[in-house]
């Protein structure tokens, strides 16, 4: 069995595509789900570990470590991707998504980045933490102020996990654009949304999954942001 690579939010969309592609390369894989579905028990029979944990409560994120902690005491890499995107409704501040959003995507990878940072020290060679923020992280969101705000930082997370790991362990993010449209996307979003970026499409998971890939095939790259923007940055 090979180290183990934690990967949390796998049971949809880029986390179930990341998880199916490590999964095929035969690397071993612990997995985080919230909500019971078909692909829980799907990549269970695959042979992944599946725990359910729902971020936003502190005990599950103390048993999720807990139970890493005793089935990784070598860990290969932790990819941080469960995430809501959450919207302030009727222009109205909101303390309680700002809480969500923070807890989901910055309070939960920096506890659990922390408690496995020595399982990440032991992998003989380059460990791997892979935060997947947003192209809204350099840019900020007027619809969606508290997500944008939690992924920007997380990605600060990226830079401080960077420093304080090397030279162990690699941290970097990928950083997202509209790379899947939701099922209740309609084509008339669908048909703007193309036209944000310089290469007019809006490609699917498979771009995240080469990223991670890529990131996990380097040895040279850390603290950085893979951008998945079709040069939206650009437009
Ligand atoms: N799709 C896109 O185009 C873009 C994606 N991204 C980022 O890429 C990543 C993957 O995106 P996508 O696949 O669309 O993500 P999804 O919206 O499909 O969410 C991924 C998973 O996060 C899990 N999750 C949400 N909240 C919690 C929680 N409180 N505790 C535990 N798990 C939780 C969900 O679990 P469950 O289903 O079990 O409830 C879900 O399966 C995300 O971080 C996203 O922010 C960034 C920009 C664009
Ligand atoms: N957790 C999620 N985060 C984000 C999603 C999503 O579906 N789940 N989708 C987006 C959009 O595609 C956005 O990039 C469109 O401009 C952003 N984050």
């Amino acid at each position: 069995m090979t180290s183990p690579i934690l990967l949390t939010g796998g049971t949809q969309r880029l986390g179930l595509a990341i998880a199916e592609m490590l999964l095929d390369k035969g690397e071993t894989l612990i997995i985080t789900y919230r909500t019971a579905k078909p692909a829980v028990d799907l990549l269970a029979k695959k042979g992944a570990t599946m725990i359910q944990c729902d971020f936003q409560r502190q005990e599950d994120i103390e048993s999720l470590i807990a139970q890493v902690r005793n089935q990784a005491p070598v860990l290969k890499c932790i990819i941080h991707n469960a995430s809501d995107w959450d919207a302030e409704k009727d222009n109205l501040a909101s303390p309680e998504i700002l809480q969500k959003m923070m807890q989901v995507h910055v309070n939960a990878p920096y506890l659990i980045n922390w408690a496995l940072e020595g399982n990440l020290r032991q992998f003989n060679g380059f460990a791997d933490i892979i935060h997947m923020t947003d192209y809204v992280q350099e840019t900020g969101s007027a619809k969606h102020v508290a997500y944008a705000a939690s992924k920007a930082a997380l990605h600060n997370l990226t830079l401080s996990f960077a420093k304080k790991l090397a030279p162990d362990v690699k941290v970097n993010s990928i950083a997202p654009a509209l790379v899947m449209f939701n099922e209740w996307d309609d084509d008339a979003y669908r048909e703007k949304s193309q036209k944000k970026s310089l290469l007019e499409k809006v490609p699917g998971a498979i771009e995240a999954v080469k990223a991670v890939e890529y990131l996990l095939n380097s040895d040279y790259v850390t603290g950085q942001t893979l951008h998945l923007n079709g040069g939206r940055h650009l437009k």
